[in-house]
């Protein structure tokens, strides 16, 4: 008699099938790993993690890490079930860079990302500059926006703007009792944000957001203003909104829809961003709808604000001077004037892209000036060739342009310490770099301080040295991206370097500068941006004892 033995699924069975799929699953993963078709060098990733250095915060330093060990040109895998399909290759060499930093706008790497469902829910793949996918969007997009930002009224506006916003910092400073004999320190890079805020604020709308009076009123503890005025908290809020809004991007961008809809806590932060995307999409809304009224009621010989949000409405209309001059034949009587939901994205896009880069590269100059006394003496120098002793003169633009001295130090300071630490590329069509074959959709990561360091294009990397850019040689291509490069160069390259130089004016025309702790290195903490945490500083009124 034969006995048929019952197969029971007991736990044993479980757990032993677990562990084929799992040893399965490892073999699968190892073989296609060491089979791939181009094997780049890098560190052997882990099934399901891919590499641990992926999750250490400061990229640029793990990147660095990486080169040093494996070159140029290396890979790197992110996490995930099909880890894989999810690598970065990292470039730290500017002659790699042709391509991927090309300036035609037709190039084969004209994404930043990936194809990317939760920058689509935030209706940033198709709209606006820093994340849209569509090549036609973005370059009609870039185009206006580039007029905006080079229009040299706007550029004055920018310079009036920083000295009265300076003056009321150093107001407020006063009456904090920074400027005083005990020279009471405080933190730079906190003054900083604000100051940029207010300016890029009052830049883009023509507004005030009034981040400085109401950082002076925390330190100073006027809880009462604080309390009672409706406008300042109204303000408050929509610079905290602002900020949540790139928080916004940045979670639905790295977080899986699965993660964000499964998770309660991810999925309590999804609806709680998603309301503080809502109430902003209408307050911007309420701001664009008022202007366009304001506009429509003003004389047509009337001159308008040269406020971004202005020239973005007023650009191919009749109120744009170009576009009204503009025969059949010129180009110009094509172009169309831009949607509320286009101008809304780029004001987005301005206070999110101006805001945290300036401030930080301010604080960074500080910092370097401080350790190089010689520097800021030449620096000195050429500001009062150029403006004189008189600490209360005028400040053109164009003379602000004539501050070629200052320009080499924003660019040295910003070789060693630059802000923004990695470039990202994603390519339309299969290419290839450097001898491999990538396909279509390949994440690239052009890692800038690997190139500014780099030994091939610079002299003695490691040392602070602004003359290097004030001799006649040529800057390799390439080697020098702290602002980017090719056709998504960085778009406020000219107005930062004009609000960079003013500062420097206005501080170091009137304060001596010190920092409080001289032995320390920079305190920052690094992502794609690298954030000033703190600068704390001691100020004195020049000649004062
Ligand atoms: C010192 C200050 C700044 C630094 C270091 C900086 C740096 C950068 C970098 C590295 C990029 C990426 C470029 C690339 O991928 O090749 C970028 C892009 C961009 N920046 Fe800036 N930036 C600064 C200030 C500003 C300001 C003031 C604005 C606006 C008023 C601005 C607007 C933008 C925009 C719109 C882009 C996206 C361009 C595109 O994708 O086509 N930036 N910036």
């Amino acid at each position: 008699m034969t006995v048929i033995e019952e197969f029971t699924f007991d736990t044993s069975n479980f757990l032993f099938f677990f562990l084929i799929f799992i040893l399965t699953y490892i073999t699968q993963f190892y073989l296609r790993y060491f089979s791939r078709q181009n094997p780049i060098p890098g560190p052997i990733p882990f099934p399901l993690i891919g590499n641990f250095e992926t999750y250490r915060p400061n990229s640029s330093q793990w990147a660095n890490e990486l080169q040093k060990k494996y070159g140029d040109i290396f890979e790197v895998y992110l996490g995930g079930l099909f880890s894989l399909n999810n690598k970065q290759i990292w470039i730290s060499n500017a002659n790699l860079t042709n391509k991927l930093l090309s300036s035609h706008s037709n190039n084969n790497f004209p994404y930043r990302t990936t194809e990317n469902e939760g920058l689509d829910k935030m209706d940033m793949t198709s709209k606006g500059i820093v994340f849209n996918r569509n090549i036609n969007s973005w370059a009609y997009n870039r185009k206006i926006l580039s007029q905006v930002l080079m229009a040299p009224k706007f550029l004055k506006k920018a310079v009036k703007n920083t000295k009265e916003l300076f003056c009321e910092m150093e107001k407020y400073w006063e009456k904090l009792g920074y400027l005083n004999e005990q020279e009471n320190d405080f933190n730079l890079a906190s003054w900083m944000t604000r100051f940029m805020t207010d300016s890029v604020f009052n830049l883009t709308t023509n507004t005030n957001s009034h981040a400085l009076l109401n950082y002076f009123n925390t330190l100073n503890k006027d809880e009462e203003e604080i309390n009672n005025n409706h406008l300042l908290k109204e303000s408050e809020k929509f610079v905290n909104y602002i900020r949540l809004h790139f928080v916004a991007c940045i979670f639905f961008k790295d977080t899986p829809k699965l993660l964000r809809t499964i998770l309660p806590t991810n999925r309590r932060k999804s609806k709680e961003l998603l309301e503080v995307v809502a109430w902003l999409n209408n307050k911007v809304l309420e701001l664009i709808r008022e202007r366009k009224k304001e506009i429509e009621n003003a004389e047509p010989d009337e001159e308008l604000s040269a406020d971004m949000l202005t020239l973005l409405l007023t650009i191919n209309t009749n109120r744009d001077p170009k576009y009204a001059k503009a025969t059949v034949d010129d180009d110009l009587i094509n172009a169309r004037p831009m949607s509320e939901d286009e101008v809304r994205e780029n004001v987005y896009e301005i206070m999110g892209g101006g805001i945290d880069t300036t401030a930080n590269t301010f604080c960074y100059v500080v910092y370097y000036l401080t350790h190089y006394p010689e520097v800021k003496q030449k620096m000195l120098q050429e500001i009062e060739k150029i403006f004189g002793k008189d600490t209360n003169c005028e400040i053109t633009y164009e003379d602000i342009n004539k501050l070629n001295y200052c320009g080499a130090i924003i660019k040295e300071v910003s070789r060693l310490m630059p802000t923004v630490s990695v470039l990202f590329r994603v390519s339309a069509k299969p290419d290839e770099i450097a001898g491999y074959k990538f396909p279509a959709n390949t994440q690239f990561m052009i890692n800038i301080p690997g190139i500014q360091m780099h030994t091939s294009y610079w002299k003695h990397p490691e040392k602070f040295d602004p003359d290097r850019f004030m001799y006649n040689e040529q800057i390799p291509k390439n080697a020098l991206l702290y602002f980017g490069g090719g056709a998504r160069v960085c778009m406020g390259k000219q107005l930062a370097i004009l609000q960079l130089k003013a500062l420097m004016i206005l501080l170091y025309r009137k304060y001596d500068v010190e920092l409080v702790d001289m032995s320390g290195g920079i305190k920052y903490t690094s992502t794609v941006v690298n954030h000033c945490e703190e600068l704390p500083v001691k100020i004195k009124v020049k000649n004062s004892v």
